[in-house]
């Protein structure tokens, strides 16, 4: 793999979660594979367990690891071409991925969407601005339409919870007061796409994803009834994405319930803001896997970490040859 910007780039999703799985129970197995080798992680937004079990992730594979809060201790980096940077913008990115790039052997990004345009979020203009100008691998962690290490820890989660074959799913938003972007419910149905499960999303009117990302999906209005006889709830907020980025109406009896949630496995990617999005006995029960998904992002991201440094090691064999 050379890089990792979308659940896609996995190629086969069933046998990722098998190396994810095992990496888990052999932690150190890989630990010589990224000996001298540098990752730098640049976060354009807050974060706790991208930042950490990345990081982790990266120690337990050998990588040193730079970070920086690029967002509040970074130059404002300008991304168009041909602008005459007399405004804000100090540095542009065709310079700084550059430089970047001789520092660390991998770059690992976090930049979410604006939320304002959905054309220039859509265009990732900070991911794509890297990946176009860095000369090394660049993984995503958390851009605007994506997050990638979240869905891959949340099919090894579903894995390692599962008690039927085909188990029911349901993704049901959730009130909350901000604007959240689409990034996660977007990466987790893709990743659904690509399970055997009977998958169903549940959304209040208005509040419908990207129709191309939920092409094919069973979207139902009614979440009483999209959650009947689900084996794992899956609970996200996001604004509108008609109404870009706006928050319609607060719909505070979306929020997820032990009654609602019956005999279900509850997930959220975290943070959750809690009795607004989800009540506390939910949180506070055996059924909640929240703690068991944040673990599971350390192997998702040494996965990748993982098959990004062995495919840097064979590029390096050919060039010898
Ligand atoms: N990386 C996981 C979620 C990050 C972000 N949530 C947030 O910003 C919540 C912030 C708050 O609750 O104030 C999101 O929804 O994409
Ligand atoms: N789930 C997740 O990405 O958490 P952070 O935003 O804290 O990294």
């Amino acid at each position: 793999m050379k890089h990792y910007l979308s659940i896609s780039d996995l190629k086969n999703l069933q046998e990722a979660v098998k190396e994810g799985i095992e990496l888990k129970s052999d932690p150190f197995s890989f630990d010589q594979l990224g000996k001298r080798k540098t990752i730098c992680l640049l976060f354009f937004n807050n974060s706790l367990r991208t930042r950490l079990s990345t990081q982790k992730a990266a120690s337990n594979l050998g990588l040193n690891t730079m970070v920086m809060n690029f967002g509040s201790e970074g130059w404002q980096l300008e991304y168009n071409d041909g602008v005459v940077m007399d405004a804000g913008k100090s540095e542009h990115i065709r310079e700084a991925a550059k430089v970047v790039s001789q520092y660390a052997d991998i770059v690992a990004i976090r930049a979410f969407a604006g939320l304002i345009d959905r054309e220039q979020d859509e265009a990732e203009v900070v991911l794509n601005g890297f990946l176009e100008h860095a000369t090394i691998p660049v993984v995503n962690m958390e851009s605007s339409v994506a997050h990638p290490l979240q869905a891959l820890a949340d099919a090894i989660t579903l894995e390692e919870h599962k008690t039927v074959e085909r188990p029911k799913v349901v993704l049901s938003w959730a009130p909350h007061p901000k604007a959240l972007p689409h990034a996660v419910a977007n990466s987790f149905i893709n990743m659904m796409k690509l399970q055997d499960a009977e998958f169903v999303i549940t959304n209040p009117v208005g509040y419908d994803l990207n129709p191309k990302i939920t092409e094919g999906c069973r979207i139902v209005n009614d979440q009483e009834k999209a959650l009947e006889n689900a084996n794992f709830v899956y609970v996200k907020n996001w604004s509108s994405y008609r109404d870009y980025g706006r928050v319609l109406h607060q719909n505070r009896d979306w929020m997820m319930t032990s009654e609602k949630l019956g005999g279900a496995n509850f997930m959220h990617c975290l943070p959750v803001r809690r009795n607004v999005v989800v009540e506390d006995a939910v949180l506070d029960s055996n059924q909640s896997l929240v703690i068991d998904q944040a673990d599971n992002r350390t192997w998702a991201a040494q996965l990748v970490l993982k098959r990004i440094l062995k495919e840097s090691q064979l590029e390096l064999h050919a060039d010898k040859k």
